[in-house]
């Protein structure tokens, strides 16, 4: 491994310093201030990645002081950060026409994968998401809500099980935080993607959950080829580095595949999972739900498809096959990465823990199922998650690639086709100018008072706009569910190995846990 490793890098930097460095400097051209950021983070720091593009953003971010965008160098690509929250408001939404795409961060090698809604381009990304919005309505999460109560309470009733089988003199069980979580998040996003019992929690070792965990595992590795096929695409047209494991993929594939046909052909219909609303959307059955199906913003800038695009099949049984599976990607280590967060930081707060339990209790049925309305009621609930996202986020930036070239009389910015731009989203989510006490976990950032004199985008979690995140609704619930379930039958806290404060990593523009996290859980006696 660190043979491929080493040559990987001594290529990349060869390859960087000789053929890629772009020698164009479009930032003079138009005007732009370029910030130099070779003294925070070398070539090597990138290809080694021994910093996060993210920490780059943040050291940005404050270089600028109170200019509203400026250019920066990423591996010779010319990139353009934008701080201002009024141009912010027009990339992302008002001249959305004009920053459509996103920069491909699967390789060219990871085929399935180029057909995803993240990496599809133009009019086809517009028409499949169209196509599948209705997938993620208010109604259809709702109905999700039975695969959050089944293996929400199945997790916690094996988590009790430990703790009785492994009694320590205060009663608790050490769970490795990472691990037990992605049995919650695996089984949940099995259920609801391929309608299928994947039986992690029961089976930890099962391929199923082997497969899955290595998608999410960010190895030293891992780390140098996403640096490479995101730094250095050109280069990877001739190295064909792949971002995920060839086999996992395959393995998930072919469960995609024989559940999609088995629907398609009418086999099995009556199944709540995005697998069969999919097939639905495919056959033009799906619809919306009623005025609550869309937010503000999707509101604000609804995808406009050309007249004649709108009749068009856009979801072949290729397409289909690709948002399921970046269904199951994109759902997967993002909600396990907050949700892992989470539980950390209510070990290290209990004050906030007691709360949330508190609130929790007043909703839990007596059988230990939850209800969607009666879960979206929560406001400390939501208040903690908000500064879970905020605190640790697992996309810290967003990124848009120019369409056409574009020019903001009011700031005079100029941006050429083909060039891209983004929200550093994560610096934002720190800048005291929105945030008291930045670095301090505190849900009382996101209190109704607080949010309403806030900027709405100075909090973008799950992006903003037309492009932003699909699986939104889904994740918070899905998340708000989970830790509902832990609060109310446990008390979590740090062991002594547990690291206070977390040192995480780093992994493409998300932070993740470091590996082997460790925590405790106490039965409640209720
Ligand atoms: C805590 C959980 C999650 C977080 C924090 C998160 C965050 C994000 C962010 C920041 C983006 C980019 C948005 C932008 O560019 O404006 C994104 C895009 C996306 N997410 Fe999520 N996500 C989460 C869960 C999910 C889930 C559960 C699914 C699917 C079941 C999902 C599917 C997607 C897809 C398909 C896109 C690309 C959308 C497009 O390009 O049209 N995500 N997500």
């Amino acid at each position: 491994m660190w043979l491929v490793l080493v040559s990987t890098v001594v290529i990349g930097f060869i390859a960087y310093k000789l053929f890629f460095r772009n020698s164009k400097n479009i930032f003079k051209e138009h005007g732009i201030r370029e910030i130099d950021t070779s003294k925070f983070m070398s070539i090597l720091d990138i290809l080694l990645a021994r910093k996060g593009m993210p920490e780059v953003d943040n050291y940005v971010y404050k270089a600028m002081g109170s200019e509203k965008y400026c250019g920066i160098h990423e591996l010779g690509t010319p990139v353009i950060l934008i701080k201002d929250m009024e141009l912010i408001k027009k990339i992302l939404i008002k001249d959305f026409d004009h920053f459509v795409d996103r920069r491909k961060f699967f390789a060219e090698a990871d085929e399935v994968l180029q057909k995803s809604l993240p990496m599809l381009e133009g009019e086809e990304w517009k028409g499949v998401r169209a196509s599948v919005s209705p997938t993620f309505t208010t109604g259809k999460i709702r109905r999700m809500m039975e695969f959050f109560n089944s293996v929400g309470k199945e997790w916690v009733e094996s988590l009790s099980e430990k703790a009785k089988a492994n009694p320590s003199p205060d009663g608790s069980v050490t769970i490795d935080v990472i691990k037990v979580i992605n049995q919650y998040t695996v089984d949940v996003i099995a259920s609801a993607v391929f309608g299928f019992n994947a039986g992690t929690i029961k089976n930890p070792d099962s391929p199923f959950a082997k497969y899955a965990e290595s998608l999410a595992d960010f190895s030293k590795l891992k780390l140098v080829k996403m640096a490479i096929i995101f730094g250095l695409p050109k280069l990877n047209k001739i190295l064909k580095l792949k971002m995920m494991d060839p086999e996992a993929i395959g393995f998930f594939e072919r469960i995609l595949d024989q559940g999609l046909k088995k629907r398609l052909s009418g086999e099995t219909t009556k199944c709540n999972d995005f697998l069969q609303l999919l097939v639905e959307a495919h056959n033009g059955k799906l619809k919306g739900e009623g005025n609550d199906e869309l937010g503000s913003f999707e509101k604000d800038a609804h995808i406009e498809l050309k007249g004649g695009e709108k009749k068009k099949q856009w979801l072949t049984e290729q397409t289909m096959n690709s948002q399921s599976l970046i269904f199951f990607f994109a759902g997967f280590g993002t909600t396990s990465n907050a949700l892992t967060f989470a539980a950390y930081a209510l070990a290290v707060h209990q004050d906030v823990q007691d709360k949330l339990r508190k609130e929790v209790g007043k909703i839990m049925k007596p059988d230990g199922n939850l209800d969607y309305d009666d879960l979206s009621t929560l406001v400390y609930l939501n208040m903690v998650v908000c500064e879970v996202l905020r605190r640790f986020p697992a996309g810290a930036r967003l990124e848009r690639s120019c369409v056409k070239d574009y020019k903001d009389n009011d700031s005079g910015l100029f941006v050429p086709k083909g060039t891209v731009v983004f929200v550093p989203s994560n610096a934002l989510h720190y800048d005291e100018q929105y945030y008291d006490n930045p670095d301090k976990f505190d849900p009382e950032h996101f209190s109704p008072e607080k949010k309403a004199q806030r900027n709405p985008y100075a909090y973008m979690p799950f992006g903003i706009g037309p492009r932003n995140c699909i699986g939104m609704r889904f994740a918070l619930v899905e998340t708000k569910a989970a830790i509902a379930h832990l609060v109310h039958n446990f008390r979590i806290q740090t062991t002594k190995k547990t690291p206070v404060p977390i040192t995480g990593l780093w992994a493409g523009f998300g932070y993740t846990a470091p590996k082997g996290l460790e925590l405790k859980l106490t039965p409640l006696n209720k």
